[in-house]
């Protein structure tokens, strides 16, 4: 099997007549002209298939904002163009950049994957083999699961149902059986159960069809069949497809993207920069490309704009240590010295300590603390509300996913819909000690038969009742039910949010409501559009994140602490994978980088840290101080000194599948 750097070895690049033939040729639109050549020849190449492999900071997100503003300089309908994003918060960013460039530009779809799927279902109306289906949200397909094992017998112990939508989600996108699945992560205590959590699959999957429930991979998985269909649906109406994060794909949405059919394809994305592996991304879908879409070309972009030398020196390394075969020369752009540490220390106090009087020496800067789990950023976060200092948190619970703002939205559902099963079962559920056996009971005799509850719960019966039939508008609506549910929260178990946070949640929840016109507005909205959570702070330096949540951003400052205490059989992949996370999270960093060594952290980092330390600065190559030197054009001349940023590819004749 060929190593990903034979594959790209294999790359024939322009010759030095072409580049120039090629940059002259672009040398009128004068709106290119910040961008290096790589970058322009991504931009301005419209047909075609082609990959776009560019390391951290090099400017893919700008690229792609001027591919669009090429396209529209040169007369192309926007509406044939589809961009998909990894993130609704990606898609965002990049509406903003192009809007920048040229104000009040729409395309034809920016979003995410199933974004992408349910705007195909909402062209084709009556038609869409989703129109008449509940959309379930991560949380709700939970609930849906917890409702079908309440009737299911064959497994030989307890599960989880989160645990079991995990195992099967997983399955759908990977194309994968709940055996294979339970083999590769050597799941010990499934392993006689890998039979039953098959045939419990059929059951979950048939109750979903007859209660017209989808969850989000059912919609990429129904609409790629119904692309299969031409007589039943409209042709789409593209021509141009651009997809972000391609290292990030999984089989279920490349299937997906390939029936789409869209004849010129640009994706864009780090082989190096994959983390998404836990959720059946395959980071190896980028190298074969060449292989899912014809007669493709690559074009690569080396130069980071983003950070000094000193760290892009250090990116460098990350990927040299790595034993897959990987290497990758960033150069820095930027003509200006950083600094890197690796901070020693025990206890996360002691670093706490270290980062608080850091920030409070460069107060007007931006800085990153980049975990990778939530439970580290508790004592940071106290640490900065006892000094005052603003933060905001990403890739925390956000607040549409909090449990009592999802329990006050499924009283809403139920209120517009009695038939909303999952949501009726949630309020019920809600009460201790009403289970889904007890709901359904209530939900068959429309919440009368209260006869074996005792006299709280008939009363909470009683109320629920009330609320469901009384007629209000919206808002007074939303006041009862949070009147109600504030009125037992003392008997809801919440370890994470306190009274007052639930209280403030819920004011942001009324405001919300009041700038939509109506319920059924906001509840779509809601579900298939989420808010971002914007309650703390508007703009602080200082952020607080997990290293998925960090990706696509940059921060002057950046204190990266790593950790994973969970994992027993550490293999070669799972070391990868953090070797790739710790490259993304401190390719982050634009002058200063902070790395934390704990000493309580596994081995496997340890590994990752000393390849890491090893690096000697007095071995920087003078090629990255000098942006002028290193030239992102390959000419003869340059041969030996860098690999060309711009390559052409001749990937074979693969076909598109
Ligand atoms: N040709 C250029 N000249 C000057 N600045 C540039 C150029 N291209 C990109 N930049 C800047 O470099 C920074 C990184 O760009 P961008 O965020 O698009 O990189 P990226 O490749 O998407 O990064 P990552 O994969 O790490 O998220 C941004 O601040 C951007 O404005």
């Amino acid at each position: 099997m060929r190593s990903n750097d034979e594959i790209r070895n294999s790359i024939e690049a322009f010759s030095a007549r072409e580049l120039t033939e090629l940059e002259d040729s672009l040398s009128d639109n004068w709106y290119l002209e910040k961008l290096n050549i790589g970058q322009k020849i991504a931009a301005t190449r419209k047909e075609g298939n082609f990959l776009v492999i560019a390391g951290p900071g090099t400017g893919k997100t700008h690229t792609l904002a001027y591919r669009v503003l090429h396209m529209i300089k040169t007369g192309t309908d926007l509406s044939k163009v589809v961009v998909i994003t990894f993130t609704r918060k990606a898609g965002n960013e990049l509406k903003y950049r192009i809007n920048q460039l040229m104000p009040n530009t729409e395309l034809g779809f920016v979003g995410t994957f199933h974004g992408f799927a349910n705007h195909i279902s909402q062209m084709n109306g009556k038609q869409s083999p989703i129109s008449k289906f509940r959309l379930l949200d991560a949380e709700d397909d939970r609930q849906v699961h917890s409702l079908v094992m309440t009737d299911y017998r064959g497994f030989s112990k307890p599960i989880r149902a989160g645990r079991i939508q995990k195992l099967i989600s997983y399955c759908v996108n990977t194309d994968m059986t709940p055996q294979e699945y339970i083999k590769k992560f050597d799941l010990r205590n499934l392993m006689d159960d890998g039979d039953a959590i098959e045939a419990y699959r059929k059951v979950y999957e048939r109750y979903k069809v007859e209660h017209m429930l989808a969850n989000y991979d059912d919609m990429i998985l129904k609409i790629s069949h119904f692309m299969d269909h031409k007589e039943n649906r409209l042709p789409l109406p593209y021509k141009y497809l651009m997809i972000d994060e391609y290292q990030d794909t999984n089989k279920m949405q490349l299937d997906f993207i390939k029936k789409l059919n869209i004849p010129n394809v640009m994706a864009i994305g780090d082989d190096f920069q994959g983390i998404y592996s836990f959720r059946g991304a395959d980071h190896k879908i980028i190298l074969n490309f060449y292989r899912d879409f014809e007669d493709a070309k690559m074009i690569k972009l080396t130069r980071n704009y983003r950070s000094v030398p000193e760290i892009v020196n250090r990116v460098n390394q990350t990927v040299e240590a790595s034993k897959l075969g990987y290497q990758k020369v960033l150069i820095s752009a930027k003509d200006m010295s950083g600094y890197v540490e690796v901070v020693p220390g025990n206890t996360l106090e002691s670093h706490r300590d270290f980062v608080i009087s850091k920030i409070k020496e460069k107060p007007e800067e931006s800085h990153a603390l980049i975990y990778r789990y939530n439970k580290h950023r508790t004592v940071f976060e106290k640490a900065l509300i006892n000094e005052g200092i603003d933060y905001a948190v990403y890739g925390g619970v956000r607040l549409l996913e909090r449990k009592h703002i999802k329990d006050v939205l499924a009283f809403l559902m139920v209120y517009l819909n009695r038939r909303d099963v999952v949501s009726y079962n949630r309020i019920l559920t809600i009460y201790p000690g009403i289970g889904p056996k007890t709901a359904k009971r209530l939900m068959k005799y429309e919440l009368k038969d209260t006869d074996r509850l005792n006299d709280e719960k008939t009363a909470f019966v009683g109320q629920v009742r009330d609320i469901l039939t009384t007629t209000v508008n919206k808002d007074e609506l939303l006041s009862l039910v949070i009147k109600l549910y504030m009125s037992i929260y003392d008997l809801i178990e919440s370890d994470y949010y306190t009274v007052s946070d639930v209280k403030d949640d819920f004011q942001l929840l009324t405001d919300l409501l009041q700038s939509y016109e109506s319920l059924e507005n906001f509840i779509i909205n809601l579900i298939l559009d989420p808010v971002v959570d914007l309650k703390k702070g508007k703009n602080p330096k200082v952020i607080l994140t997990t290293i998925h949540s960090a990706k696509g951003l940059e921060f002057e400052n950046v204190y990266y602490f790593h950790s994973h205490d969970w994992y027993k059989n550490y293999d070669l992949e799972q070391t990868e994978e953090d070797r790739r996370l710790f490259y993304v999270g401190i390719s982050r960093a634009k002058n200063n980088l902070y790395v934390f060594d704990h000493t309580d952290v596994p081995r496997p980092f340890e590994s990752i840290l000393k390849d890491f330390e090893k690096i000697d600065m007095a071995s920087v190559s003078d090629d990255s101080s000098d942006p002028e030197e290193a030239n992102d054009v390959e000419t003869e001349k340059d041969e030996k000194k860098e690999q060309s940023n711009v390559i052409k590819v001749d990937f074979g004749s693969g076909k598109r599948k």
